[in-house]
């Protein structure tokens, strides 16, 4: 699994608890999972079909960084599925894991459209071409 992204906590993302508020680890994970889909299909218009059981398994406080990590479960015609796990670098924890995130590639009429995609694409190789 690759980790690509690090969040700070910081006051604004606690919840009364004082720990990161979990509505937003998950707005920081489906902006995540939209942006490695878009760039991965090569279209803007990606839309979140359906996750998996969350289960928030250990949490963050303020000051802690948080890194998400991305892999592919697999690509279909129009979909792509993802997982995901959040892990907190200070406690070493993994924060919530989620196994399955589809990802649908949608038309200009918002129906679902084939993104002709098979495997992983590296950016750095797209620009060699
Ligand atoms: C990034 C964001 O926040 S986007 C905002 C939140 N998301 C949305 O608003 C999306 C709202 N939903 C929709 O518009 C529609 O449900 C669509 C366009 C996503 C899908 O339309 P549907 O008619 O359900 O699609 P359809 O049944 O043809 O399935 C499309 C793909 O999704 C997959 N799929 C459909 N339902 C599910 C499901 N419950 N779980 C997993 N995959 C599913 C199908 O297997 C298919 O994949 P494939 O083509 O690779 O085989």
């Amino acid at each position: 699994m690759r980790f690509h992204t690090r969040k700070w906590v910081k006051p604004e993302d606690l919840n009364p608890n004082s720990t990161l508020f979990g509505g937003r680890l998950l707005a920081w994970i489906d902006e995540e999972i939209a942006l490695y889909a878009i760039i991965q299909l090569e279209s803007p218009r990606i839309v979140t079909k359906h996750m998996s059981e969350i289960n928030f398994r250990a949490s963050a406080k303020q000051g802690d960084i948080v890194e998400i990590g991305i892999d592919v479960v697999k690509f279909g015609t129009t979909s792509l599925t993802l997982m995901c796990e959040v892990r907190n670098m200070m406690t070493k924890e993994t924060i919530i894991t989620i196994d399955t995130i589809t990802m649908v590639s949608v038309g200009l009429n918002g129906k679902p459209q084939a993104h002709g995609k098979t495997k992983i694409e590296y950016v750095e190789d797209r620009l060699k071409k």
